[in-house]
């Protein structure tokens, strides 16, 4: 791990609260789920936080069996700067995004093959369980020679409990959470919010 503070990305919020605090403490990108999910948030919606987010922070929007132009289309209505890439993608469609004026961050499945784990352009990975969102953790010491020398986000199953154990043995860039800072399947909890960016701040 490097010694700079990890990269801290919350995901799936969808109140103000919820975004408030993750910033108030330091998250380094807010994620809105713009796909089918317990936690999608129409563009809408998530514009309506993002425009809360301040600068420096990175808003994103999440995306699973999106065509690239459907993404394009929900991201730029969501007025967000970054969008995160689950599913089947190409390095083709990581250069769309990128001409249409957007960061990416590319997901893999942990199990991935091997070619998926190659640099395509993004301008972060993020290593995942093998179902996004699921909230199951992991080996993730696994893929620490895989990932080693790129910019990377560990996520799945991370908790306030387990991050900074997970940041050590994955020796990545930062991390990712949604399900561990959940009161239930959906709905954010400010204060594992808050314990979350607190504990991985300090790893
Ligand atoms: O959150 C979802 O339901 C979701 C659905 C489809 C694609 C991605 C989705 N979420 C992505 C994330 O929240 C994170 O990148 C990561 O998977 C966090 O997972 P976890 O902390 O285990 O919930």
């Amino acid at each position: 791990m490097s010694h700079r503070a990890p990269f801290v990305k919350v995901c799936g919020l969808s109140t103000a609260e919820d975004v408030q605090v993750a910033v108030a403490h330091g998250a380094d990108a807010i994620g809105f789920v713009l796909t089918a999910s317990a936690r999608e948030v129409s563009p809408q919606h998530a514009a309506q936080l993002v425009a809360l987010i301040p600068e420096g922070v990175a808003s994103v929007a999440v995306f699973h069996a999106e065509d690239l132009p459907t993404v394009l289309e929900r991201a730029t209505e969501a007025g967000v700067g970054w969008v995160q890439l689950h599913g089947q993608r190409s390095a083709e469609d990581v250069n769309r995004a990128h001409a249409a004026g957007f960061k990416v961050i590319r997901a893999v499945r942990r199990d991935a093959n091997a070619e998926e784990f190659a640099h395509w352009g993004e301008d972060l990975l993020l290593i995942d369980a093998s179902v996004p969102g699921s909230g199951k953790s992991w080996d993730y010491a696994a893929v620490r020679e895989l990932a080693a020398g790129r910019r990377w986000l560990v996520a799945g199953g991370l908790t306030p409990q387990n991050v900074v154990e997970a940041l050590t043995l994955s020796e990545a860039t930062g991390a990712d959470v949604s399900s561990g800072v959940e009161s239930s399947r959906g709905v954010k909890d400010p204060a594992l919010i808050a314990q979350f960016v607190d504990a991985a701040k300090g790893a």
